[in-house]
């Protein structure tokens, strides 16, 4: 359903939030923007204004505006995005847990949009939590081809996996990783490679109170060292012809303009693409580079005083000359006769598909790998394409990733309730029915396993998520 939040936001005040900036960085910003720094800091008066994306993976725009109970109205610069009003909260609603959005922040819809990500390509997230970018990219690629996310902090790599599960997606391997393990496997492998780069979050003050107290000259210079590493790493894996994006939520330009203006001093092989903008986005600042790199043009700058979202930058690079070619080889099933037996009973008693994938198992649980999976051994991998679930005594327990991946009419048993709660707070529910495994649906849209036996379904919905 469209509304009119846009303007409602723009207008709605939030005080006086400028007095909380750290001063050096307000001094720096007048300093750089001069005669447009009143307009840049006036932006830090209004409220922020709040994004999602529907899932394409599972529903399509106009069935979800239709069925959205929110007040919607589009992101002019990503197609799946909608900015929402603060009273609606989208978290809260069971069409979340059935992943039929993310929510996001409007400008870093801008980012993946930038990649562009084809079907069947071999894509690298290299800094994925909590998988805003990774969600974007795999519906992109329609769950084709191979999607690497990585997460080097093991806290947040549980997030970004939770979200991977929730959005159905099963095209990408989930690791634990630093960049520069990554680079030793991953020689000249992937046709496009994301930096979402952790950085000072200068853009995220108006949204993220936190990152105004860990910010300091001296926190964005370590970043900036810390992301001239990163991209290091990401050169080394990228194939000739390759695609790489660099983004950041900041506006410092030692971490924007300044990074590329070092990362195409070293790397001769390495150009920078025109991004398109449209839509207020505006064109990075050849000034605030040192040599005045009239290319820095091509890149973006996401400006809070000039559109509908907070700030960001967004470089496009393209790897033209010729690169050592990967060396590695696809990853094989391990499974043994017996487990795939009780799984194909399983599918053939629930589903009414055949999984067709390379088949994975770690300890005694089953994955379907993604297409064309590369060999992971000695990786630390924290999910592997789709979970399927576990192997135990005599009989195969499904996985909550397979109900979220599945559509309707791809399950045998599904069961629509009238009150979703208590099937979300991981209550048993009597049904009346005896069918075995169900799929709890919302609308048609899967929220999760349950076990019917003699007219009550045990609850399956995963303890960590129960509300
Ligand atoms: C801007 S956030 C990524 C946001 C994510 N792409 C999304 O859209 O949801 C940057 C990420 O980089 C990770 N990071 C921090 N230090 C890193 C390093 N040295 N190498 C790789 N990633 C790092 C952080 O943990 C953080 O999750």
């Amino acid at each position: 359903m469209f509304g009119q939040p846009l303007l409602r936001n723009m207008n709605k005040q939030k005080g006086d939030f400028s007095l909380k900036l750290p001063h050096t960085f307000v001094e720096k910003m007048n300093a750089l923007l001069q005669e447009e720094a009143p307009r840049f800091f006036a932006s830090y008066e209004k409220e922020k204004v709040n994004g999602l994306r529907f899932n394409p993976l599972k529903i399509e725009r106009d069935a979800f505006l239709a069925l959205a109970p929110f007040s919607l109205s589009p992101v002019p610069f990503c197609p799946t995005g909608f900015y929402y009003e603060t009273d609606d909260q989208p978290g809260k609603h069971p069409y979340h847990a059935a992943g039929l959005y993310y929510i996001q922040e409007p400008s870093a819809m801008f980012v993946a949009e930038t990649l562009q990500p084809s079907h069947g390509e071999k894509v690298l997230d290299l800094c994925a939590a909590p998988g805003g970018k990774t969600t974007q990219l795999a519906a992109m690629m329609d769950n084709t081809g191979f999607l690497l996310a990585n997460e080097i902090h093991p806290k947040r790599v549980k997030a970004l996996s939770e979200n991977i599960e929730r959005l159905g997606i099963t095209n990408t391997l989930v690791t634990n990783e630093t960049p520069e393990k990554l680079a030793e496997y991953f020689v000249g492998y992937f046709d496009k490679i994301l930096v979402d780069a952790p950085c000072s979050g200068e853009g995220m003050f108006r949204k993220d109170e936190e990152a105004i107290h860990y910010w300091s000259e001296e926190h964005v210079h370590q970043c900036a060292v810390k992301q001239r590493h990163i991209l290091d790493c990401a050169y080394r894996m990228l194939k000739e012809g390759g695609i790489l994006i660099y983004s950041t939520c900041t506006f410092s330009p030692e971490e924007n303009e300044q990074t590329m203006e070092a990362l195409l001093q070293k790397y001769e092989d390495l150009e920078l693409v025109a991004i398109e903008k449209s839509a207020g986005i505006q064109p990075g600042r050849p000034e605030w580079t040192k040599t005045t790199l009239t290319a820095i043009e091509q890149t973006a700058r996401l400006w809070p005083h000039l559109l509908l979202g907070e700030g960001h930058f967004v470089a496009k690079l393209q790897k033209v000359s010729p690169a050592p070619t990967w060396k590695g080889k696809n990853a094989t099933s391990n499974v043994t006769k017996q487990t795939l037996r009780e799984y194909r009973a399983f599918e053939q008693e629930t589903l009414t598909i055949n999984i067709e994938k390379t088949m994975y198992s770690f300890n005694q649980h089953l994955f379907a790998l993604p297409d064309d999976c590369p060999s992971f051994a000695g990786l630390k991998i924290v999910r592997a394409g789709l979970h399927l679930g576990e192997q135990k005594k005599q009989r195969f327990e499904p996985n909550h990733a397979l109900a979220l991946a599945l559509k309707k009419e791809e399950i045998v048993h599904s069961l629509e309730l009238e009150d979703y709660t208590k099937y979300l707070r991981g209550e048993t529910i009597e049904t009346g029915g005896d069918r075995g495994w169900v799929v709890v649906t919302i609308d048609g849209y899967p929220l999760g396993w349950g076990k019917e036996v003699k007219g009550t379904l045990k609850n399956f919905y995963p303890k960590g998520l129960r509300i």
